[in-house]
């Protein structure tokens, strides 16, 4: 293999590793997510090998409500890992080299969140990050580096590619799990067929990805956002916004092209819903088919039983199945059924599968599921897409040893 992995860290060294933390905030409140259960095995492996670990990792962007401190990740984290997290509210300053200084093995702190520096937020190459006071501060109080922040990878951020110029770096276990798991499409030959749920509210990203994988992919399985617009592509009164929620118009003007230009040449890889639900007037699932509907009475909201009965049945006779965005509003209840059911139908069979989206693959908690059914399920959002699309990731090819994994 042409990258190192914790496998070949040994023990006892003064370890820095990038995580990436980012979650829900709440009126100030950060939310426990599967992102502190998947970086804790790394950290827990860091720990239990008697490393002097310092955690970096970001929360938010300025401006906004979620930028807040790291305070209550070191508590959420040290939860997960069993183990103590101390928050360090400085990131490279004289707090923040103090902290790691006094480090003893198998010791951790998280330092401050990295995107309240001014170095870390400018997109740039990995050469210019690394003259970066940042990374030339912190770079020499270590002995490793360990990426693990995958889904923050696409970013050509400071403490995602700009450490690994400088030091020995190595790829933590969700890094090196993501990345195998997600570039599958791209890179792996599968003998039967190939079916991607296309779904959810990014119909732009979605299509950008289909348009990609048009020629790996036999069968997708249009639903949410995605599958009205196409469906309004070939003539059905669906995928215009009730009550300005902006969630179709402007894709569709967006994506028209790309949308016809896949019904025209690759019109046997669409499957689209025979069957849409939506809230009647006692708030309760109905049912329509597509030859029926009439959009400006509802929003559609899941697909329909017998369109869930039919995805369900194609995911469950696939040789691989990987999943982009969700077939419905599944966090309500009664719009959940199509994606559940066809969630449902991976998970009892036996193709290699993977879930991506961190909305999506809410799904599978909330709906009693369980994770190690499926191949993978990423905690991964855009650095998902791009590994469907085939781009590449900067913070993954920093740390490659020559360039290919
Ligand atoms: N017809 C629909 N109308 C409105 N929302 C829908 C519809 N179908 C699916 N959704 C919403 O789509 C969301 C999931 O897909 P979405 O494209 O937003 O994100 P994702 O792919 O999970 O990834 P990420 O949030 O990481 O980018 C769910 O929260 C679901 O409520
Ligand atoms: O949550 C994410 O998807 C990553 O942490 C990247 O965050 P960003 O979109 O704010 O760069």
């Amino acid at each position: 293999m042409s990258y190192r992995t914790l496998d070949d860290l040994g023990d006892g060294k003064r370890v820095l590793s990038r995580l990436d933390l980012n979650s829900p905030v709440s009126v100030g409140v950060v939310e426990d997510n599967r992102r502190f259960a998947r970086h804790a095995r790394t950290v827990r492996e860091l720990v239990d090998a008697g490393h002097r670990v310092a955690l970096l990792a970001h929360q938010g962007r300025p401006g906004r409500d979620t930028f807040v401190t790291l305070e209550q990740h070191a508590d959420i984290l040290a939860e997960h890992i069993d183990h103590p997290v101390e928050y360090v509210p400085d990131t490279y300053g004289q707090t923040a080299l103090d902290a790691i200084e006094y480090l003893d093995d198998g010791e951790v702190v998280l330092l401050e969140n990295v995107r309240m520096t001014d170095d870390e937020l400018p997109e740039r190459d990995p050469e210019e990050h690394a003259q970066s006071a940042l990374v030339r501060t912190l770079a020499p109080e270590f002995d490793a580096y360990v990426g693990d922040a995958y889904s923050a990878a696409h970013r050509k951020h400071a403490s995602v590619v700009g450490f690994p110029l400088e030091m020995d770096a190595y790829a933590g276990r969700v890094m090196a799990d993501e990345y195998e798991a997600n570039s599958a499409i791209a890179t792996r030959e599968f003998d039967g067929e190939v079916t991607m749920v296309a779904g959810g509210t990014k119909a732009t990203d979605v299509i950008e990805v289909m348009t990609t994988l048009r020629d790996k992919v036999d069968n997708f399985l249009l639903g949410g956002v995605v599958g009205e617009l196409f469906l309004r592509a070939v003539g059905y009164d669906v995928g215009r916004d009730i009550d300005e929620n902006d969630l179709y118009e402007s894709q569709w003007l967006a994506n028209r092209e790309q949308i016809a230009d896949l019904i025209e040449n690759h019109p046997s890889d669409l499957v689209y819903p025979t069957d849409l639900a939506y809230a009647d007037g006692a708030d309760e699932r109905a049912e329509v088919t597509v030859a029926e509907v009439k959009n400006k009475d509802h929003d559609y909201l899941d697909v329909g039983s017998d369109t869930a009965e039919q995805y369900a049945d194609i995911a469950a006779n696939s040789e691989a199945v990987f999943v982009k965005g969700a077939l419905g509003m599944f966090e309500d209840e009664r719009f959940s059924d199509g994606t559940v059911r066809v969630l449902d139908a991976i998970a009892q069979g036996d193709c290699f599968s993977v879930v991506g989206g961190g909305d999506t693959s809410r799904a599978i908690e909330m709906y009693g599921m369980d994770e190690a059914d499926f191949s993978h399920v990423s905690i991964a959002g855009g650095a998902y897409i791009n590994a469907l699309t085939g781009k590449p990731l900067p913070g993954v090819e920093v740390l490659k040893d020559d360039g290919e994994w």
